[in-house]
């Protein structure tokens, strides 16, 4: 590569030639030559160009490359280079350009030293040789006067005829149908030789014609060189921008950019969450003081109606006469003290729970439990009374013996601002046409199939259907439980089922669970209080 050449095309920037004039893209501040600038320029759109080192584009004024400014600096260092006003420190002397940078591409071992590099060429010794060899070999008088040229130009050698040794090859043949192997010819062949009579042209025009080819060749190819170049180094580029471990490019702005995001909503989060516990500790507080306050007003009472019993007890032993003196004072001291306010907390000052909900913009707000009726139906055995055990926190150290529930259960269990009265309904057969009375009027229905018992699938399809197919569960949510999801492993049957049911007609939401380990309990609950917010048309939880 040249050092003061385009990083592009490679070839030595000049003032002379306009082609290879460095020309600034303003708007990065690479610098390319005039050639590629077109060439690139050409290849995207034709008001702007692509610097192809960093693909930031840059205006062409008037859409003319030749509008885009010089590098007047680089421009003036060629011309103090070639001057010889600037000094290679390194060997203390005039610093050069390297004039033979193309015939050393050529690689051509000199025929003086094989370890140097030839680079020009005797006319007159027909020798390539190095610049110093040449220097040395021709530095006599006589030999000094020998002519040479840089490699490029060597003269090609000139070449005999096979057949007739002693005549120089001078023409091509061009006729068609010629079978001859040979297609150079000399005069003895053209004339009286295999190819007398053939068209024929000059071999200098046969070899004007292939060398213009090949420029033309060398000219796209070059074009595309340049091509894909700019595309490896865009490629190396976006690689490196991409690539983990460097210290800078996209991936690292994009992660550090991530990275505050989540930051961000971190710091969101903890200060939500403080100011919710704040919330809760301040609603506590207060509820204690109002709290305590009843408490001390309650100990007074129990004070006042103690000693006035100890004054009344008293009294019942005293003599007839002093008894009857202090009558109208005792009396009037029960009296007071029996009129005393004595305010007795009820069950609903007494309870402890607190009903709170969290808002979509993570705000808690403590306000009274809501009341909501959830019906749990499905085939007998299916696990319904396992499930609201577990819900209730009841432990279940082992599976129970099964025990059909006959009529229905009541439990009440409590989950954020919800108060929520789980109906245990008995799934046997001759029970079942008792559903309508529990589901009429449900804020959601659980149908609880049990997993393990694919034979039953079908039944346990139909009575879903029946149930969900009145009109009497109107828009109340149902979610469809698979039981048992621990038991045997998912099978063909379940996958059948699955689908089966995500065919039905109903917007139906499909859970899975296991009674006996309690896996998938917790989520449930939520996924209920979730839908009935959602149907009472408050901010769900
Ligand atoms: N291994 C296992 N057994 C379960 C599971 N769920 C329920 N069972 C057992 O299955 C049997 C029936 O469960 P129940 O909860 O009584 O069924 P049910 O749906 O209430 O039945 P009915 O009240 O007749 O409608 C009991 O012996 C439970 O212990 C489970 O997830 N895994
Ligand atoms: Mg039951």
């Amino acid at each position: 590569m040249n050092e003061y050449g385009c990083n592009v095309c490679e070839e030595e920037y000049s003032a002379n030639d306009e082609t290879k004039c460095p020309r600034v893209l303003t708007g990065c501040g690479h610098t390319i030559c005039q050639g590629c600038a077109t060439s690139i320029a050409q290849t995207g759109r034709p008001s702007s160009i692509f610097c192809p080192f960093d693909r930031i584009s840059t205006v062409l004024p008037g859409g003319d490359i030749r509008n885009l400014k010089k590098n007047f600096a680089l421009l003036e260092l060629l011309e103090r280079i070639s001057d010889g006003s600037i000094i290679d420190r390194s060997q203390n002397e005039p610093f050069q350009i390297d004039k033979y940078a193309k015939e050393r591409q050529l690689n051509i071992e000199c025929d003086e030293d094989q370890c140097h590099v030839a680079v020009i060429y005797c006319t007159v010794c027909d020798s390539n040789l190095c610049e110093s060899c040449a220097e040395i070999t021709h530095s006599t008088n006589v030999l000094s006067k020998h002519k040479r040229v840089p490699l490029t130009d060597k003269p090609t050698p000139l070449v005999y005829c096979k057949l007739h040794a002693s005549y120089c090859v001078e023409f091509v043949c061009k006729e068609e149908y010629c079978d001859s192997e040979n297609r150079m010819m000399c005069l003895m062949c053209r004339d009286y030789g295999r190819h007398k009579g053939h068209r024929h042209i000059m071999i200098e025009n046969e070899l004007e014609e292939l060398k213009e080819k090949l420029r033309e060749f060398l000219n796209v190819l070059g074009k595309q060189t340049r091509i894909v170049d700019t595309s490896v180094r865009s490629l190396e580029i976006a690689i490196q921008d991409l690539s983990p471990g460097q210290e800078e490019g996209q991936l690292v702005e994009t992660r550090q950019e991530v990275r505050a995001h989540f930051r961000q909503l971190r710091a969101n989060l903890d200060r939500d969450e403080s100011a919710a516990i704040d919330k809760l500790e301040t609603y506590a507080r207060e509820r204690v003081e109002s709290l305590t306050t009843n408490r001390d007003r309650l100990m007074a009472v129990s004070t006042k109606i103690g000693s006035t019993c100890i004054e009344l007890q008293k009294a019942l032993i005293l003599e007839k006469g002093k008894l009857l003196e202090q009558k109208d004072d005792l009396i009037a001291l029960a009296e007071s003290t029996n009129a005393e306010p004595a305010s007795i907390p009820d069950d609903s000052q007494l309870c402890t729970r607190i009903a709170f909900s969290i808002s979509n913009d993570r705000r808690l707000h403590i306000g009274d439990f809501i009341d909501s009726r959830v019906v749990f139906l499905g085939l007998d055995g299916s696990g319904k009374t396992s499930i609201v055990r577990r819900l209730k926190k009841i432990p279940m150290e082992s599976v129970l013996a099964p025990h059909p529930t006959i009529g229905f259960n009541v439990e009440l269990i409590h989950y954020k601002n919800y108060r929520l009265s789980l109906w245990d309904v008995g799934g046997l057969p001759k029970l079942r046409h008792l559903w309508k009375h529990y589901y009429s009027n449900a804020q959601c229905i659980l149908y609880i199939i049990d997993g393990d018992s694919y034979e039953r699938y079908s039944e346990s399809l139909r009575e879903l259907t029946k149930t969900v197919g009145d009109p009497l569960v109107g828009t109340c949510p149902v979610f469809v439980g698979i039981n048992r999801k621990d038991g045997t492993p998912l099978n063909g049957h379940l996958d059948a089922l699955l689908s089966q049911i995500s065919a039905l007609p109903f917007q139906l939401q499909i859970f899975q669970c296991d009674a006996a380990s309690g896996s998938g309990i917790d989520q449930l609950i939520d996924q209920i209080t979730v839908s009935i917010s959602r149907l009472n048309g408050e901010i769900p939880v």
